[in-house]
């Protein structure tokens, strides 16, 4: 790790035993850092990869999977790590809030208790300390009554509690960097707002470094400072919210912007991007955008393009056609709606 970066992913790959003994490439060689305590956004459609992306980070992947490339978290490689180094990262290093993020919390023991033991998994501290910080944690993330409520089971909590149960455990032990896998997609937008409200002020008063996992880039907007957008398992765009946000390079990240409601768009049919993404299984050759893209040239069929430095600092555009896409791009978009 050098100073500026808590995680740095190279030519991150991974592969899924597919049907017939072959293999399904699901992320293709991306590469990002997370600098101390900023909010990236990790931003595709369902299946892009985003997840085994996260999972790849905290040593998680599905049984049968093959990562390749590297992960460094704070100095450590985590590509094939031992059981015992990843445990060892895990809660004090990284977390994980998975997609399902209420399985994390065990029936059959306390809250509290489960806090104790992810407290005194990473660190030697007594009882009585580990069951004060845990009460803590509850209070911290707006538990009412937490040293009451540290002794009650998760069934006990309402939704909403549990949820913010879930992130207490995943922020505990004040990793240098936690992945919020989709921490939105079941609660309503009032909900919504209200933990990632939680989650940056979490991360602003521990100095834990966020990744958002999401599908979403409302969500996004507002609460990121920098955005990575994928498309089946590969890098599409990235750089500062502000500037991926006011002028996207890529048109997949365009057409994805372009349908976000805006001010006066109420009431409006929306432009969307036509078709869907390909199968990891069926993939095209060349850039896997192009038959979904309005700016496909031939030679987008057969290359598929690297990520290379657009027009701010820090961002960076993997199209080969990013210098031709007009601004605004919506209208690319809205011709192509049925
Ligand atoms: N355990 C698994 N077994 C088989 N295939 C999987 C498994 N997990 C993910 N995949 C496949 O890998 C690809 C990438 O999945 P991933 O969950 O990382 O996507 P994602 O971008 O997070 O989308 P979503 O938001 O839908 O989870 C998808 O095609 C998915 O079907």
């Amino acid at each position: 790790m050098n100073g500026d970066t808590v995680l740095s992913v190279r030519d991150l790959h991974v592969t899924l035993p597919g049907p017939g003994g072959g293999t399904v490439p699901v992320v293709r060689g991306l590469s990002f850092d997370v600098s101390p305590g900023e909010t990236l956004a990790l931003v595709g459609e369902s299946g892009a990869g985003k997840s085994l992306t996260a999972r790849a980070v905290v040593g998680m992947t599905p049984h049968g999977a093959t990562v390749t490339g590297s992960v460094r978290l704070a100095g450590t490689e985590v590509v094939g790590a031992s059981p015992s180094t990843m445990r060892s990262l895990r809660g004090r290093r990284v977390s994980l809030i998975p997609q399902d993020a209420l399985s994390v919390l065990s029936p059959v023991h306390t809250v509290g208790g489960q806090l104790v033991r992810a407290l005194r998994s990473v660190r030697r501290i007594s009882r009585a300390q580990a069951w004060e910080r845990a009460v803590a944690a509850l209070e911290r993330v707006g538990i009412p009554d937490a040293a009451r409520r540290a002794r009650a089971y998760p069934h006990e909590f309402s939704g909403g509690m549990r949820q913010r149960a879930v992130i207490a455990m995943a922020m505990v032990n004040e990793p240098d960097v936690v992945f919020a896998d989709e921490p939105t997609t079941a609660l309503d937008p009032r909900m919504q707002a209200r933990v990632l409200q939680l989650l940056a002020e979490l991360r602003a008063a521990t100095g834990t470094a966020l990744v958002l996992v999401t599908h979403d880039l409302e969500v996004v907007r507002g609460h990121a400072d920098r955005v990575l957008v994928m498309y089946a398992g590969r890098h599409v765009e990235s750089g500062g919210a502000r500037e991926v946000f006011a002028a996207p390079r890529a048109p997949y990240t365009a057409g994805l912007l372009a349908s976000l409601p805006t001010q006066g768009s109420e009431g409006r049919r929306l432009p969307s991007i036509g078709g869907t993404p390909p199968s990891p299984s069926a993939l095209p050759s060349g850039c896997a955008f192009a038959p979904r893209c309005p700016l496909a040239e031939e030679s987008c069929d057969t290359v598929e393009p690297e990520p290379e430095p657009a027009t701010a600092p820090g961002h960076l555009v993997s199209c080969r056609r990013w210098q031709d896409l007009p601004v605004p791009a919506r209208g690319l978009f809205i011709e192509r709606t049925p």
